[in-house]
Formats: C-alpha cells, sequence, structure tokens
C-alpha cells in the first residue's frame, strides 16, 4: 500500500529544518548512488558528517518515531540514515528501484522508502514523485511536512524541476514485517481495533480482533 502521512512535522519543525537546510552543505547525489542508477540521479545531497545534518536527523527521526500512522503502516526495525536532498532547476531523478540491501557495517533490508516532502509545493514546478503501481503510474507532490510511505519494490523517478527548489528528506525502512500483504492485513486489523476501542471500549468484539492482531504479528515478525 501507499501511505500519504499529513503533518509528520509541526510548522516550527518545518521551519527548523527550513533554516538549518539552507545553511547546510549539498554534494552530487551521483555519490550514494549505484553503478546503474548514477546515470539517471542528478540531484544534490547534504554532506552527511556535520552537526546540522545529525541535527536535521534527529528532527525528522523524533517525528517518525511519535507518528502512529507511520509506526503501524511501515512497523519499522530499522531506519536507514537520512538524506536530505535538494533538486533546483534541471534536476531530476530519473526512474529506478531502489537497492534491496543498504549499509556497510550495519546493513539492512529496503521493505518500505520514504519521501518527507519538506518544500512548499507552490514554489516549485516539478518535482513529483512518481511511483509505477498495478493501477498506472500515480504522481505525488505533498505539502511541506508530509511524507509518503511506498513499497521500496517499485520503480519509480522524481520529475525534473521547471522551477524554483525541490527540498525532501528521504530515507529506507526495513519492516518487521516484509511482506507488504501481511503488513496490509496488521494495518487493517490495527485499525479496526483502535477504532472499535475508540468507540465501544473493550469489548468481546475488540479482544477478539486486537487477539488475532496481536498472533498474526507474533507468526509474521521477523526479529
Ligand atoms: O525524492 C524523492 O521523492 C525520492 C528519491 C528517491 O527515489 C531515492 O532517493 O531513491
Ligand atoms: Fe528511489
Amino acid at each position: 500500500m501507499i501511505f500519504c502521512i499529513a503533518d509528520i512535522l509541526t510548522p516550527e519543525e518545518l521551519e527548523t529544518t527550513s533554516t538549518l537546510l539552507q545553511k547546510a552543505e549539498f554534494i552530487d547525489g551521483k555519490t550514494t548512488a549505484g553503478r546503474y542508477v548514477k546515470a539517471v540521479k542528478n540531484n544534490q545531497q547534504i554532506k552527511t558528517d556535520s552537526e546540522i545534518t545529525s541535527d536535521l536527523r534527529s528532527i525528522v527521526l523524533e517525528a517518525l518515531k511519535r507518528n502512529e500512522l507511520f509506526q503501524i503502516a511501515a512497523r519499522p526495525k530499522a531506519i536507514r540514515p537520512i538524506i536530505f536532498s535538494r533538486y533546483d532547476l534541471g534536476m531530476y531523478y530519473g526512474s529506478h528501484f531502489d537497492n534491496a540491501i543498504m549499509g556497510d557495517e550495519s546493513i539492512s533490508r529496503t521493505d518500505v522508502s520514504l519521501t518527507l516532502f519538506l518544500s512548499d509545493p507552490d514554489t516549485y514546478q516539478g518535482g513529483e514523485l512518481v511511483i509505477e503501481t498495478s493501477l498506472g503510474e500515480q504522481s505525488f507532490k505533498l505539502d511541506a511536512g508530509s511524507a509518503i510511505v511506498y513499497p521500496s519494490s517499485t520503480l519509480h523517478r522524481v520529475e525534473t524541476v521547471t522551477e524554483g527548489t525541490r527540498w525532501a528528506a528521504v530515507t529506507w525502512i526495513q519492516s518487521l514485517v516484509r511482506d507488504p500483504s501481511k503488513r496490509e492485513i496488521l494495518f487493517d486489523l490495527d485499525t479496526a481495533r483502535r477504532s472499535l476501542f475508540k468507540q465501544y471500549g473493550k469489548t468481546i468484539e475488540f479482544d477478539l480482533i486486537a487477539k488475532s492482531h496481536a498472533n498474526l504479528l507474533r507468526k509474521w515478525a521477523d526479529i
């Protein structure tokens, strides 16, 4: 499933993030691209070994940790170090899929990809994230502070920016539940369980759904 998650960052966090990004140093995005992807990657990425980057990463990581929808949609086991990217006029990231395994010393599998949009969509033209799905191509350009999570197995691209600058944060998640269809079942049960509890409290129906959710999670989680 593809999820759009609104307002991951608060307006204050968004402002701090924008201020820090303006001061950050950027390098060619090709430096972190694999052999085949280099040819289609034309963007800038923040230098990772700086205090600004660790401050930016903490803000986004904290925001992801407290976001309930992100937690139940992705079921994160590990989150890769967040990359901040910048697409100026003419920049793009052509069609590609993300590496299945990432990292050197600490490696993780990429199950879910995430883009957190950091620019107001009115401030740039182009720059849509386009994902190939079974229903055809779907194009996303979200509000600043909102994120999209989608299966890392998809082909996707970032359209050329034709005006302004597109800022974004991207990362990859190894999920506790590797199979997207199993994640979807757990997501639905979790949503139903929460809604039942909110409406009727701890009823027998709530208990049965909550128990089934927990038992499937126990069956499917790879720890
Ligand atoms: O910036 C985006 O929306 C996606 C970037 C991307 O696909 C990647 O870094 O692999
Ligand atoms: Fe990608």
